[in-house]
């Protein structure tokens, strides 16, 4: 069978990504960012009920680009928040797009990339895929435990990208990332991080465990986090917002832009220099915790996402854990590529893709 196009589908929470990969993903024939008017993302009440809205945005966008949809050979979306998924890619069945659209899993854009792609390839008679959910790791029993019986971690994480730049990373000094042992930290609106071994990611410093980010608390002492949840002044919504959009730095400076914290720090700004340096020890700490589940044995950190691209604050990470092993700084994500790349993978059959 020929192989034609991938339409690629990366919804954030205000924005959708889109890309069309051709030439056997040689080539990007385009890449858009689609920016949704905030409002307009507020007003629905959950995030599956935006598939329409997003749907047709996409499809407008198509349309404007002069893209002749019979000319895609698969649509892939970003992976979302479902508990048993595994890593790697699955073919979105109805079963997977309906467990994607449940409001008893977690809310986060991610879940539409699946719902996205089936929309839009189901009636094109073409198959629709994610690859590496945020809920994909293959954490170790041993990591799952929390100290509550019955709630296990899961692990939330940026898993796509961390893979992608642990590939990249091991191709540089000519090895394969499945024989390396390392640590990926994707640092964007949200921070997480990944301990590799044997090409899985055993333990992660997860979208609610793991470090404060621009605009997320991180893991915070559960006492004050109980306190708060109670206090009366609180609704289920605030806390929700505190964990993913309200939090982190957002919370204590007003701003989610690490450049405009960086602005008001050379400006004298000591209030934003702690701050910052407090994401910083929280970012390194994640790192050393989870050399633990290495044991030690730690080949590389890789800092990637957005914010690798600010030398104040790799510094600031490097200051507090470089004694755990060697820094190597990748900036940027290559979540669209991964994303093509395993469709690709999928539609040659040389990856096979798991059915929901
Ligand atoms: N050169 C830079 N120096 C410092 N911070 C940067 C730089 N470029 C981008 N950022 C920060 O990166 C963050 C966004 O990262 P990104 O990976 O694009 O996020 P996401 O994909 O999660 O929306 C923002 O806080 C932005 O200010
Ligand atoms: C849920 C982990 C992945 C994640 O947080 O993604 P974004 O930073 O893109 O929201």
């Amino acid at each position: 069978m020929e192989i034609k196009d991938i339409l690629v589908i990366n919804p954030g929470s205000t924005t959708t990504k889109i890309a069309v990969y051709t030439n056997q993903n040689k080539d990007v024939l385009f890449e858009e960012t689609i920016v949704h008017d905030e409002n307009k993302i507020l007003s629905f009440p959950n995030v599956a009920s935006q598939r329409e809205y997003r749907r047709e945005m996409i499809l407008q966008m198509l349309q404007e680009d002069g893209y002749d949809l019979s000319n895609l050979s698969a649509v892939v979306g970003r992976g979302g928040m479902v508990y048993d998924l595994a890593g790697g890619g699955y073919k979105v069945n109805k079963k997977l797009c309906d467990k994607l659209a449940s409001s008893t899993i977690p809310q986060h854009a991610s879940s539409l990339g699946g719902i996205l792609a089936y929309m839009i390839a189901e009636p094109l008679n073409l198959p629709a895929y994610i690859y590496d959910s945020t809920m994909g790791c293959d954490l170790l029993d041993v990591v799952k435990l929390t100290g509550i019986a019955g709630a296990e971690k899961y692990g939330a994480t940026h898993l796509l990208n961390s893979r992608a730049q642990a590939i990249k990373y091991a191709a540089s000094v000519g090895r394969d990332y499945r024989d390396m042992q390392l640590i990926v930290c994707h640092m964007g609106g949200g921070i997480t991080a990944n301990a590799w071994r044997d090409g899985k990611v055993i333990d992660t410093a997860a979208y609610d465990d793991g470090p404060m980010a621009p605009e997320r608390s991180g893991g915070v002492p559960l006492l004050l986090f109980k306190k708060l949840c109670f206090d009366g002044r609180h609704t289920e919504k605030d806390m929700e917002d505190l964990i993913s959009g309200k939090g982190g730095l957002y919370s204590y400076l007003g701003t989610k832009d690490c450049l405009e914290v960086e602005k008001r720090i050379e400006s004298g700004d000591e209030y934003a220099k702690l701050v910052y340096e407090a994401m910083a020890l929280q970012v390194a700490k994640s790192v050393a915790g989870l050399s633990c589940v290495l044991k030690g044995k730690v080949d590389v950190i890789i800092l990637t996402g957005g914010i690798a691209r600010s030398k104040m604050l790799t510094d600031m990470i490097a200051e507090y854990c470089g004694h755990i092993g060697k820094i190597e700084v990748m900036a940027g994500e290559g979540e669209m590529e991964a994303l093509a790349g395993g469709a690709l993978r999928m539609l040659q059959g040389e990856e096979i893709a798991k059915e929901y």
